[in-house]
């Protein structure tokens, strides 16, 4: 069987779209596995799903499989990508697409300059909703992994995260701890690692360990994850620039139950067919 697919990218976070509204295709985690290798397949960060929707009050349902194979609950860079492509697909001609996940419900608008804007929805902080393993609900939470004692907040955005605050990116020691506190026993379905460096209220860069997917060089619901945990514990304000090695993002939250907001670019690089 042949499928035709799209090599697409947020910041450099690098994805195969596959458009499973006119095509019928079935990948098994060992063909995913297989079609993510960079030299015996395609190579990708994510494989996203487009499919139709589940409800008449949606456009779309979007499903995300990590390198690993693991299909997980929300992808932001992959959700700005996934709104170009169903535009340029001809597969819809709105500007405002609303898209069911496993995670929740997002909607995206995709702008006049060509960026996209995601509504991530609400960010969640109660341990049993990340899901966490703690006693209660804290702004920062202490665990021990490995011989380090790590102090970190703790977030989801449909998907587990993890948010260190350190003082330098660049010499973060992301490959040691990125997969010690991915791996981390108090994370029952195991997080992404986000690294945050705080330049001042309206600025961070960031470094983010994906589970099941090793260092990328952009994660979107990671710097709304961090963004959100930084404005929690009061070190940021509302509207954030998020400097990450692929690129810059904008994320904006104003606090409580409202959501979060990601702007930023989505691009095509190629098409191309595969056999599977
Ligand atoms: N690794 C993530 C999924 C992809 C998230 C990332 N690529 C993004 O842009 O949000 C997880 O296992 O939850």
């Amino acid at each position: 069987m042949f499928v035709n697919f799209s090599k697409m990218h947020g910041l450099g976070n690098d994805f195969v779209v596959i458009d499973n509204v006119t095509q019928n295709v079935f990948l098994s985690r060992d063909q995913i596995r297989k079609l993510a290798d960079r030299h015996f397949g395609i190579g990708f960060d994510q494989l996203l799903l487009v499919e139709p929707p589940y409800s008449p009050d949606l456009d779309f349902h979007y499903r995300i499989f990590n390198s690993d194979g693991t299909e997980v609950e929300q992808c932001g860079n992959g959700a700005r990508c996934f709104a170009r492509f169903v535009r340029m697909k001809g597969l819809t001609n709105k500007h405002k697409v609303s898209v069911s996940t496993k995670g929740g419900d997002i909607t995206l608008y995709t702008e006049k300059d060509g960026q996209v804007t995601v509504n991530m929805g609400t960010p969640q902080f109660a341990p049993q909703d990340i899901p966490f393993k703690a006693q209660q609900s804290e702004l920062t939470y202490i665990l021990r992994a490995g011989e380090h004692t790590i102090f970190c907040g703790v977030v989801s955005m449909g998907n587990p995260h993890c948010v260190l605050e350190v003082d330098d990116i660049e010499s973060a020691d992301v490959d040691t701890l990125g997969p010690l506190l991915e791996n981390h026993e108090r994370f029952p379905k195991r997080a992404n690692i986000g690294f945050m460096q705080i330049i001042n209220r309206e600025h961070i860069k960031l470094r983010v360990w994906e589970r099941g997917a090793n260092e990328t060089l952009a994660c979107g619901s990671g710097a709304c994850g961090a963004v959100a945990v930084g404005i929690k514990q009061g070190k940021l304000a509302d509207t954030v620039r998020v400097d990450l090695p692929g690129g810059t993002l904008q994320i904006r939250w104003n606090g409580a139950n409202k959501p979060v907001k990601m702007t930023g670019p989505a691009e095509h690089v190629f098409d191309g067919q595969v056999a599977i």
